[in-house]
């Protein structure tokens, strides 16, 4: 098959594992910059131009979008999409993804477990807010965070309400959340391919830290999870319409909990503290896929 990984840099673990394990099972594998495709959409026939050249002939396309450029990055994924390349995650659901307050929503909906979690918009009513979570201890978080960063623990009400307080004076966007506290500062990522957990970590935080992410000190180690945290991973990326994802649990006296869905998972952590081979699996996937004369996307870039 001839695929395209977008991805803003070929030297990534993630990409370049991905272009390795692809031309290993003998596929024409190509690293394109998101940022450098340019589209024609002023035709009946859309195309994607990269380099001077017209992108053609693809059967396959696996994103690699940062966060800081869903936007454009979605923008070029649905080109494809409405050329009818299939994608590994369709452009809907990577932007469903990317916006925490939309994804935990439509896990309610769904009845996925979840913290507790609130937003509001004015100061006037942070008081009933965490009242609304339970009160303290809680974790207030900004929508725009990632690695760890802007997710606080306010262990009163006090500290809770100034620090919602600034946040709000600063015109940045959070959600409140309910404090996990047993836990005990680990996450479990549960790796998703297809209607599988392929491989599943712990996180454990550092001592004295909440956060369990790798950036902020965090460590992974292999982990058995119950069939329960399974499905729950299963069903949550269904949910959000993603066949890859990383889906983030938190293990509660209720239950697993589930955090936040993850479009496009690193394979260095996972591959690391499981061994697996997690790039081949995706091949796997979209090999099968590929078999099936189904359309290749459900939405064709029409969402
Ligand atoms: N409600 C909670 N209860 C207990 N611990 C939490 C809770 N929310 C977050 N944490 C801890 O804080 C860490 C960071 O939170 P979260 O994953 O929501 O933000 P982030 O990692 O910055 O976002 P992203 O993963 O999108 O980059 C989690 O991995 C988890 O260990
Ligand atoms: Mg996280
Ligand atoms: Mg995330």
């Amino acid at each position: 098959m001839k695929i395209a990984i977008l991805s803003r840099n070929p030297s990534l673990y993630s990409t370049s594992r991905l272009k390795e394990a692809g031309e290993k099972r003998g596929h024409e594998v190509h690293v394109i910059d998101t940022l450098r495709c340019y589209m024609n959409m002023a035709t009946h026939k859309p195309t994607i131009h990269y380099q001077g050249q017209v992108l053609e002939g693809f059967d396959a396309i696996i994103p690699r979008i940062g966060a800081s450029i869903t936007f454009y990055g979605t923008a070029v994924l649905r080109q494809f999409e409405m050329m009818g390349v299939f994608p590994l995650n369709e452009s809907v659901a990577i932007s469903r993804a990317r916006d925490k307050l939309r994804s935990l929503q439509l896990l309610s909906r769904k009845g996925v477990g979840m913290p507790v979690t609130g937003f509001a918009h004015s100061p006037d009513d942070i008081r009933d807010l965490i009242s609304m979570v339970g009160g303290a201890p809680l974790v207030i978080k900004l929508l725009e965070g990632t690695q760890g960063i802007g997710v606080v623990l306010a262990e009163t009400r006090k500290a809770a309400e100034s620090v919602i307080e600034a946040f709000m004076g600063l015109k940045a966007n959070i959600l409140v959340q309910e404090f996990i506290k047993e836990a005990g500062g680990a996450d479990i990522r549960c790796f998703v391919v297809g209607d599988k957990v392929v491989a599943a970590m712990k996180r454990q935080a550092q001592p004295g830290e909440f956060r369990s992410n790798l950036h902020r000190g965090g460590q992974a180690s292999v982990i058995k999870i119950t069939p329960e945290e399974r499905s729950t991973a299963v069903r949550a990326a269904r949910v959000m319409g993603l066949n890859v994802a990383g889906v983030d649990l938190l293990r509660s006296n209720h239950g697993p909990l589930v955090m936040e869905v993850n479009s496009s998972p690193g394979l260095e952590g996972i591959e690391t503290a499981t061994g697996k081979d997690i790039a081949g699996l995706i091949y796997s996937f979209i090999e099968k896929k590929s078999q099936e004369k189904k359309p290749s996307t459900r939405t064709k870039g029409q969402g």
